[in-house]
């Protein structure tokens, strides 16, 4: 299923309303990296992060170490053969994390 790609106005909204991100591979991602108290807050937050995910059916690329979460979040099916794009969906979850950290 082929999704819409932001368009650059969209995209400069998304940078401007969430200035903790910031984009990624030549504009294809966004990502934020975030620090926790350990690594207990850490998990926790990912596990909030990952409920989110399978309820928007958009899943991110992250890493972690101890208390460390970064975050890459892009669209595969938007531009599937280049690996993918930033789409509504990427607003959406960004919009979800930002909520979980109140
Ligand atoms: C079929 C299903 O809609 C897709 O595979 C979903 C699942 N999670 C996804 N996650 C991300 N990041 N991009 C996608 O395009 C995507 N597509």
């Amino acid at each position: 299923m082929s999704i819409a790609k932001l368009t650059e106005a969209e995209r400069d909204a998304l940078l401007s309303d969430h200035r903790q991100w910031s984009l990624a591979r030549d504009g294809a991602a966004i990502e934020r990296k975030f620090a926790f108290a350990d690594f207990s807050e850490a998990w926790g937050f990912m596990n909030r992060v990952a409920l989110i995910a399978e309820k928007h059916d958009h899943h991110p690329e992250w890493f972690n170490v101890y208390n460390r979460v970064e975050i890459t979040l892009t669209t595969h099916d938007a531009a599937p053969e280049s690996g993918g794009a930033l789409s509504a969906r990427d607003v959406k979850m960004v919009e979800a994390i930002e909520a979980l950290l109140g």
